[in-house]
C-alpha cells in the first residue's frame, strides 16, 4: 500500500529536529560528561567541563545554541519504498533544505549560517546554511527514518583518512592521529570510526557511526561480544590514556566513547577513517509514517547534573583599555584570567583580508596597536541579547597569520586549542601571550559580552571583525610571553600520571 508523507510534514520535522538540537544535547552525552566531570582529577579539565555542563543546561532554558559553530547539516535518509511525497515539484535535497532554511533563519532562535559557496574562490556565504549534505538510501518499508547532525567545523577539521595495508595495525594509526588532531575538536567527545568498503564509503561509515548514543559504560559493564565491541573498548581505553583531556588541558578524559560501522572491502587494503564529534554534539533521530510531522520530546531540566560554573574569584582581573606590554609579560601559562574592557574580534576570512590589504598597501579598518583579539565568528543577537553565543574559534588555523598581527601591534589573542610551533615562536618573539577560552561554553561565554559593534568588514557576516565591551570574560593562558605551551606541557604530565598512577576515565 503506498504511504503519502506530506512534503509540508517533512520540512517541519526537519526544521523542528534542527532547532532542537542546536540547544538540547543528547542525554547520552550530557550523562556521559556527568560521569567525566565526576572521576575528572586534572583541575584545568575540570574546570572546562564544568564549563560545558553549565552551558548546555543553560542553552537547555533558554533554548539557545549550546556553540557558536552552529554546524553544516548532515542528513541520513533510509526511504522505505511503499513512500511517496505529495509534491514532486521540488527533489527532496531541496525539500530537506527548506526544513534547514526555516530552522536556521527562526526569529526567536536565530543559528549561525556558517556555510559558503565556491569554496576554493571567493566563499561566499549563503545565508540560510542551505545546502544540507543528504545522504539516502532506499529500503523496503512504509516509512521514512531520518537523521538529522549539525556538524561543527572544528571536529569535522579534524577527519583522518587512510587507505592502509591489510596488515597495518588501526589502534596504532588511531593513536597516531590523536595527539595530531589537537584540541580543536574540542574534546570530550566521540569518535566515529569507519573500517573497509572503498575510500568514499568508509567515510560515510565514520560519520554514521556518530549518529549512535554513547553507551561506553554499558558495554564496559558487560563485557564485548564481538571483535569491533573489544576494539571500541581497546581504543577507548588507549586513547584516553594519552592524558589529552578536555580542550587539550591535559585529564583523563579525551574521549567519551569510540562508535564503529565495518563494511566489506577489497582483499588489498584497509581503508580506514575516522571523524570526531565535539562537545556540541548535535543529532536526532525521527521517523514519518504519514500520519504528520514527527516533533522531538524535551528532555527534562533535571536530568542536567549539578553543576553549576561560577568564575573563579581568585582569576586576575584585567583591564584590557590600560592594558600595557608590561602587564601581559607578567601573565604565566595556566594563569586564569578576568578581561575588562573592550576587545576586537577576527577569525579566518578577516585575517586573510588584512594580509591582503597589508601586501597591497592598503590602510585596515581598524589599528590592532595595544589591542586584544578574540577569534570568534558570534551567533546573530535576538531579544534582549547584546550579541548571540560566541565561544571561541580554533586559534590553529591563525597560526600562519600571528606574526604579521603582532607586527601591527596586537598585544594578545583569545581563542581555543593548541598554537603550533611557528605561532608560539612569534608570541614568545614579541613578548605577548595567547589566552584560551572554552569551546562548546558559547552561550556562558557570551553573558560577559556587554557591547558588540562591528568595526570592519561588515560585508563577511559573522566573520566581520567587531568590537565587544566585556567584563570578567574568563581565560586561561595558554602560551605566555616565554613560550611556554600549555597545550603541549599538560598533556604530558598526565599521560605520566595515568601511566604511573593507573588514573583512568571509569566508564
Ligand atoms: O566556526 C566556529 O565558530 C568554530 C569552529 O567550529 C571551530 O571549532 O574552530
Amino acid at each position: 500500500m503506498t504511504v503519502t508523507i506530506r512534503t509540508a510534514d517533512l520540512i517541519d520535522s526537519v526544521a523542528d529536529a534542527l532547532q532542537f538540537i542546536s540547544y538540547y544535547h543528547p542525554m547520552d552525552y550530557i550523562r556521559a560528561l556527568g560521569d567525566a566531570y565526576r572521576a575528572e582529577q586534572s583541575p584545568a579539565a575540570k574546570d572546562a567541563i564544568a564549563q560545558i555542563l553549565t552551558n548546555s543546561r543553560m542553552c537547555a532554558e533558554g533554548h539557545r545554541p549550546i556553540c557558536q559553530d552552529t554546524g553544516i547539516v548532515n542528513v541520513f535518509v533510509e526511504w522505505g519504498m511503499d513512500c511517496v511525497l505529495d509534491d514532486t515539484s521540488r527533489s527532496l535535497q531541496q525539500v530537506v533544505d527548506e526544513g534547514v532554511r526555516r530552522a536556521y533563519l527562526h526569529p526567536d532562535n536565530k543559528l549561525r549560517a556558517s556555510v559558503l559557496a565556491d569554496p576554493a574562490f571567493t566563499r561566499r556565504n549563503t545565508k540560510d546554511n542551505t545546502p544540507s549534505v543528504l545522504h539516502v538510501t532506499l529500503v523496503p518499508g512504509s516509512k521514512v527514518s531520518v537523521d538529522v547532525a549539525a556538524k561543527g567545523g572544528g571536529s569535522e577539521n579534524k577527519s583522518k583518512f587512510k587507505m592502509m595495508n591489510p596488515s597495518d595495525s588501526i589502534v596504532d594509526w588511531v593513536l597516531e592521529m590523536l595527539p595530531q588532531m589537537g584540541a580543536g575538536w574540542c574534546p570530550p567527545g566521540m569518535l566515529g570510526i569507519g573500517i573497509g568498503g572503498t575510500a568514499e564509503h568508509c567515510v560515510l561509515l565514520a560519520k554514521q557511526a556518530l549518529m549512535e548514543p554513547i553507551d561506553m559504560a554499558q558495554l564496559k559493564l558487560r563485557g564485548p561480544q564481538n571483535d569491533i565491541e573489544a576494539l571500541r573498548i581497546e581504543i577507548f581505553d588507549k586513547v584516553n590514556a594519552l592524558g589529552i583531556g578536555a580542550q587539550g588541558l591535559g585529564g583523563l578524559s579525551t574521549i567519551l566513547d569510540v562508535k564503529i560501522m565495518d563494511a566489506p572491502c577489497h582483499a588489498a587494503g584497509k581503508p580506514v577513517a575516522m571523524i570526531p564529534n565535539c562537545a556540541a554534539t548535535r543529532h536526532a533521530h525521527f521517523t514519518l509514517d504519514g500520519s504528520g510531522p514527527s516533533y522531538l520530546e524535551a528532555p527534562k531540566l533535571d536530568e542536567w547534573p549539578d553543576v553549576n560554573w561560577t568564575p573563579d574569584t581568585a582569576a586576575k582581573r584585567v583591564d584590557l583599555d590600560t592594558l600595557t606590554p608590561a602587564d601581559v609579560q607578567g601573565w604565566k601559562h595556566g594563569d586564569r584570567l578576568l578581561l575588562n574592557g573592550k576587545m576586537l574580534t577576527g577569525r579566518d576570512a578577516a585575517h586573510k583580508r588584512i594580509a591582503d590589504m597589508l601586501a597591497k598597501g592598503e590602510e585596515l579598518p581598524v589599528s590592532f596597536r595595544g589591542r586584544v583579539i578574540y577569534y570568534v565568528g558570534p551567533v546573530d543577537p535576538v531579544g534582549e541579547e547584546v550579541v548571540g553565543p560566541a565561544g571561541p574559534t580554533t586559534a590553529t588555523r591563525m597560526d600562519k597569520f600571528m606574526r604579521m598581527m603582532l607586527d601591527q601591534g596586537l598585544l594578545a589573542c583569545v581563542g581555543k586549542a593548541e598554537r603550533g610551533p611557528a605561532a608560539t615562536e612569534a608570541i614568545k618573539d614579541h613578548k605577548s601571550a595567547y589566552l584560551m577560552a572554552v569551546g562548546g561554553a558559547a552561550y556562558l561565554v557570551a553573558r560577559a559580552i556587554k557591547g558588540s559593534k562591528v568595526v570592519g568588514f561588515e560585508d563577511l557576516g559573522m566573520e566581520a571583525i567587531y568590537e565587544f565591551e566585556v567584563a570578567d570574560f574568563p581565560v586561561t593562558v595558554a602560551v605566555d610571553s616565554d613560550g611556554a605551551n600549555v597545550h603541549t606541557l599538560a598533556p604530558l604530565v598526565w599521560r605520566d600520571r595515568i601511566a604511573k598512577e593507573g588514573l583512568l576515565q571509569p566508564a
